[in-house]
């Protein structure tokens, strides 16, 4: 079966079948209507569906029948404005499905239109959707009228014949001039022909109630696929909130856990902060520690030097025990010597000069040993003295010194010494303290002894010795170890002074000598400065008192004692008769003086011989110098150097005399010169010890008490950590309890808005099945009939009023649910989301969803707005009242009126999309949807970490949905059976 070509078929507007024979004949049977010329065209109809296919339909926007789209192809619009009557249109309805009866062909000012159904937009323009495919809902399509019968567009047998009649009567009105004959032929050859072409006319009208038939069956599953479309669209839809509703959850979650997070780190900052200063304080505290063990080993040090100290204490209890007993021994002898004045005599020999005179010798020192000297007078003995040590002519210096090196001991023991030499001009003073290099004197060796000794000592003992050169001329002082102080001449007078030590000389240089080089250069350096002359008694007279002062400070090193102590090395001037001598000028001043100041001494001796309470020391510079020496705590000796000539015999005698009145001098016990100064240093040094041992114990106290502060400190801290940490924990599980709870709030909305669901949906198949059974039983019968037409039982329930479900979808706002999930809770929507979805749930047999995966993201996808903003603001309230009106009433393909041709396009192109693509989710794997939302990136990176974290809670929930949906899992293998049978369904339609 072909359709005609208009063309074909005389240019006439109208149209018909054409049917070929099987004897290739063709015939054609017109009709007027053009929609039957739609139907056979190329054995596809321009409606989408194919007449020879039992695929039936192709949706027009497919891109399957691109080409053959109805009214979508300007191409195939212009042919048909070009094969049709211009003003002629078409309007068919697929919601009532390909029925040929249905099928109504409007003549004159019809726009064509095509009506899938009445679009409910459940979403409005603004509203941020998270699936395109849950954004929108196909609604069945509205009722037809029962009462509309189908039109037959079969041509009655008796129209047939008036037009075979009208024909004839054209015919034979044309033929009148032909021959009778062949017109009963030509009649009867129409009328054969007539016959024929009602014989194919009843084929056809069989052959077209079985297209009728199989038009049923198509609509049928037409408005199954429909129904599914919508389980699924609702399903979408639910999932939607179902993801807005989690969404929210997870964004309030999201904040809370963020507020946990900045707790948590400023937490973590103190804690760290605090961990900061434990490190500090346990540094600091093994600083201390160190300390602390510096101090005991400082301790332990200072234990270990008192030990030696200790022991060096009693080294030196023993030492100067040895030492107190060597000093007894000393003393003893001192004792022996009677008291501190030891008397010398000694006698120089005879010069060549006395011997060329033929002098003889006035002296006996046969007795010398027992220290006793017996002058002789006229060869018989006149007068004899004793003293402590009788020298005679033949002594050698040597043998004179032995006798003297104890008091050098005695000056390095502390103790003044004065070592003086008394006599006659020319009798062997300088000779006997001097000497010569050959023959050194007292003066040279006793330093020399005390050097040794020193060297001895010097282990224990530290000396400082200083020499001081001076002499007493004239009664003035002279320092002999000044340059330039050249005999005779003025120099700067030095005056004694008392000091605490005793005479003090200001001004008086000493000379530090460290060894007897340094010693002899001094002495020769005084004696060549002192006054010397010559006289008739001595050629080199000396005619001043020469004073050697030795200083020494001695420093006992294992006590710390301190000595200061003066050796007096006196060389005197010889005493002269004036007369004898004949001296003149200066010489006899010199001797004045001279004698004047032995005078002196000599009243100083009496008077400490006679013990007299007045010692006339300041008679003389000479007695104020030796003051010291001779006042009673300093040990004496005094050489009387005497002259063997019988002629001195009578200065012999004096001399002698002297000598004896002072060795009778008992002077006291000699005291020991302490260093005064170094005695108050010493205490003040073990003062100054004792406050610091004193300071370095309170020091010791301090540092113990701060390491103990420390210490507790770091205990505090401790503890303080201790806590914080703790604290730390609480937060923690405190965060853990949290999510678990909002877990599990989640979990629980999850399960109550399943719950919700199910009920609406029962209470919504409830009241659908109360309001089937309000229905008249006509309409029952006719939906349980199965010879009625599928869509009349399936559109019946669909008469609710729309304006409710505008009103519910308008109530709806989903960006509210979203961001407010009690929203989303309200029970209040939930009926009416209820009523629009139980729509689709009651007439048809429910279709399992199948648990639809989750998206990947929560973000619109693109082609949701293009969807959007063409269709949906065109749905307004008013609009949809009125669709649902004319939905009701009995015209729905005047439903479309007020839209416009390319508005009714591009909607059926979105709704044919949005069909497409829901279907091929449904029937494919959902990796597109997830690709294009890892493709979104950057915003939805967010939510894909918090989608990671909660994804046991995306597994949970679904498990929720199924779990919810357990009811369902009675009937598990009908389900899958039907879901794989609507999945064929939904691949074969794609
Ligand atoms: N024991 C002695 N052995 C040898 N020579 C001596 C002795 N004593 C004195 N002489 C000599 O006698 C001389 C005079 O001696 P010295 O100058 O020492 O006497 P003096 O007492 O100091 O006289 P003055 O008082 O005038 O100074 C010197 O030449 C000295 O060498």
């Amino acid at each position: 079966m072909e359709a005609a070509d208009p063309q074909s078929c005389g240019g006439n507007p109208s149209y018909g079948l054409c049917v070929k024979n099987g004897s290739s004949e063709r015939n054609s049977l017109q009709f007027d209507d053009p929609i039957v010329k739609n139907l056979v065209d190329n054995g596809r109809s321009i409606l989408g569906f194919s007449m020879t296919s039992p695929d039936l339909v192709i949706c027009s926007a497919s891109p399957d029948n691109a080409g053959i789209s109805y009214c979508d192809s300007p191409e195939l619009f212009k042919k048909n404005k070009n094969c049709y009557n211009l003003d002629s249109s078409m309007e068919l309805s697929l919601e009532n499905g390909i029925n040929g009866p249905e099928v109504e062909v409007y003549n004159v000012h019809k726009t064509p239109t095509v009506k899938f159904s009445n679009v409910c937009q459940t979403i409005e323009p603004e509203e941020e959707l998270v699936s395109p495919e849950a954004s929108f809902e196909l609604h069945p399509p509205p009722v037809t009228k029962d009462d509309e019968s189908p039109r037959d567009y079969s041509l009655n047998d008796d129209e047939m014949l008036e037009d075979g009649r009208v024909s004839q009567e054209t015919e034979s009105e044309g033929s009148e001039d032909e021959e009778d004959i062949g017109v009963e032929e030509k009649f009867q050859k129409l009328k054969r022909d007539f016959e024929c072409q009602r014989k194919e006319l009843a084929v056809t009208r069989r052959e077209l109630g079985e297209l009728k038939r199989e038009n049923h069956k198509k609509s049928s599953e037409c408005q199954e696929a429909f129904n599914s479309l919508n389980e699924l669209q609702n399903e979408l839809m639910r999932k939607s909130m179902h993801v807005g509703s989690l969404a929210f959850a997870i964004e309030g979650q999201v904040k809370e856990k963020s507020k946990w997070f900045t707790s948590l780190r400023d937490l973590m900052r103190r804690l760290k902060i605090m961990k900061m200063e434990h490190m500090k304080l346990l540094e600091e505290a093994e600083a201390y520690k160190k300390y602390e063990a510096d101090i005991s080993e400082m301790g332990l040090i200072i234990k270990s030097k008192m030990n030696e100290q200790i022991e060096l204490h009693e080294d030196l209890k023993s030492k100067y025990v040895e030492g107190a007993k060597v000093q007894k021994e000393l003393y003893n002898k001192v004792l022996e010597l009677r008291g501190n004045i030891r008397v010398f005599c000694r006698c120089r020999p005879l010069n060549a000069e006395e011997m060329k005179g033929g002098a003889s010798m006035a002296l006996d020192f046969d007795s010398a040993k027992d220290g006793e000297l017996t002058v002789l007078s006229n060869g018989s003995p006149k007068k004899t003295f004793k003293f402590d040590a009788v020298f005679g002519p033949q002594v050698e210096q040597a043998d004179i010194f032995e006798d003297t090196v104890p008091f050098a001991t005695s000056v390095l023991d502390g103790y003044n010494v004065c070592i003086f030499a008394y006599g006659q001009t020319g009798t062997g003073k300088t000779f006997t303290m001097e000497g010569t290099e050959e023959a050194r004197g007292v003066n040279f060796r006793t330093l020399e002894k005390m050097f040794d000794i020193i060297k001895e000592r010097q282990k224990v003992y530290r000396y400082d010795i200083s020499v001081s050169v001076l002499e007493v001329y004239n009664e003035q002082i002279r320092d002999l170890l000044v340059s330039g102080n050249h005999p005779g001449m003025s120099a700067r007078r030095l005056e004694i002074r008392q000091a605490g030590e005793g005479m003090h000389i200001p001004g008086l240089v000493e000379a530090h000598v460290n060894n007897m080089t340094e010693v002899w250069e001094v002495l020769q350096t005084g004696s060549n400065a002192r006054a010397v002359s010559s006289t008739n008694a001595n050629e080199h007279s000396s005619r001043s008192h020469c004073i050697h002062c030795v200083m020494v400070k001695g420093e006992n090193l294992l006590n710390g004692e301190h000595t200061r102590s003066k050796l007096w090395l006196v060389d005197l001037a010889g005493s002269e008769r004036v007369a004898k001598t004949e001296v003149q000028g200066d010489r006899l001043k010199e001797t004045q003086n001279i004698n004047r100041s032995l005078s002196a001494l000599g009243d100083v001796i009496s008077a400490l011989a006679t013990k007299s309470s007045h010692i006339p020391f300041r008679n003389s510079k000479l007695t104020h110098l030796l003051q010291d020496s001779l006042g009673g705590d300093s040990k004496t000796l005094m050489f009387v150097q005497i002259s063997p000539n019988e002629n001195d015999l009578g200065e012999t005698i004096c001399s002698l005399n002297f000598a004896s009145r002072v060795r009778g001098i008992e002077l006291g016990p000699p005291k020991k010169q302490w260093d005064t100064i170094e005695l108050l240093k010493h205490k003040q040094m073990a003062e100054k010890t004792k406050q610091e041992l004193k300071l370095k114990d309170f020091q010791i106290k301090k540092m113990e008490e701060t390491i103990h502060g420390f210490e507790s400190k770091m205990k505090e801290k401790d503890h303080k950590n201790k806590t914080l940490q703790d604290k730390v924990k609480e937060l923690e599980s405190q965060l853990m309890i949290e999510r678990k709870l909002a877990r599990q709030h989640v979990d629980s909305k999850i399960a109550e808005q399943h719950q919700m669901k199910h009920q609406e949906e029962q209470n919504n198949s409830i009241l659908r099945s109360t309001s089937l059974t309000n229905r008249p039983l006509a309409t029952l019968k006719n939906f349980n009939d199965p010879a009625k037409p599928l869509m009349e039982n399936i559109l019946k329930p669909y008469s609710i009023p729309f304006s409710t479900i505008e009103s519910s979808i308008k109530c709806i706002d989903h960006s509210e649910k979203e961001n407010n999930p009690d929203l989303a809770d309200n029970k209040s929507l939930l009926p009416k989301r209820a009523s629009r979805a139980s729509m689709c749930t009651m007439m048809t047999p429910r279709i399992p969803s199948a648990a639809t995966s989750r998206r990947n993201s929560l973000i619109p996808l693109p082609s949701l707005t293009q969807f959007q903003t063409p269709f949906i603001p065109k749905l307004s309230n008013q609009e949809m009242n009125e669709e649902s009106e004319t939905t009701n009433c009995s015209q729905p393909l005047q439903q479309g009126h007020s839209e416009s041709p390319k508005e009714v396009k591009s909607g059926v192109k979105k709704i044919g999309s949005i069909l497409r693509r829901s279907i091929h989710k449904k029937g494919q794997v959902r990796s597109p949807l997830q690709h294009h939302m890892r493709k979104v990136g950057g915003v939805n990176v967010g939510m894909e970490k918090v989608r990671v974290s909660i994804g046991s809670r995306g597994k949970l929930a679904q498990r929720g949905v199924q779990v919810g949906n357990g009811s369902r899992r009675g009937g598990g293998a009908k389900e899958t059976q039907h879901k794989n049978s609507h999945k064929d369904k939904e691949r074969a339609w794609i």
